[in-house]
């Protein structure tokens, strides 16, 4: 699966004269945790903040090739994912998880099979009180990012698009 993603320079040399919003860049702030460092698929979301109430949720269901990306509000304070989750995205057929918030656990996630890309560890967990929405667009590190967008990410870093590329 992940071998066969499109490189993310390739995709910006061919887009980037776009300027309809279909095609974006998110900002290059993001770290690979995941042994997958190439991988892309359609987009679900999650929005929430310092509670992983719905990512757990998210990530015990299957996954089907998507890449779940996380709006966590980029909080440095809570780690919304460990190895525990990143085990079950992997198990459950997920790409991939975008998460602008923190991981934990950082010698498990390396060894699970999907891509995990986030902006820093932290070791503390959240406390899971049931918030968080599913499926709404959300704005990762100020860039729109909506259910069934296609994802693409890679070393290079992340792009989005309203289409299949
Ligand atoms: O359960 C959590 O909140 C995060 C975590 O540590 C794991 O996924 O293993």
């Amino acid at each position: 699966m992940t071998s066969t993603s499109p490189a993310t320079c390739d995709l910006c040399d061919a887009h980037k004269a776009d300027d309809s919003g279909a095609f974006r860049v998110l900002p290059p702030v993001w770290r690979h945790f995941g042994a997958h460092r190439s991988f892309h698929g359609p987009v679900s979301t999650v929005k929430c903040f310092e509670d992983n109430t719905a990512v757990k949720a998210a990530v015990e269901s299957a996954g089907e090739g998507r890449v779940l990306v996380v709006d966590g509000g980029g909080s440095l304070r809570r780690a919304l994912l460990g190895g525990n989750l990143g085990a079950a995205a992997a198990r459950n057929g997920w790409a991939g998880v975008v998460i602008d918030g923190c991981v934990r656990d950082v010698a498990e996630l390396a060894a699970c099979e999907v891509g995990i890309c986030a902006l820093a560890p932290v070791p503390l967990p959240t406390e899971r009180r049931g918030e968080g929405q599913r499926d709404v667009a959300v704005r990762v590190q100020g860039v729109w990012v909506r259910p069934g967008d296609w994802l693409y990410a890679d070393e290079d870093g992340i792009v989005v698009s309203a289409v299949r590329l």
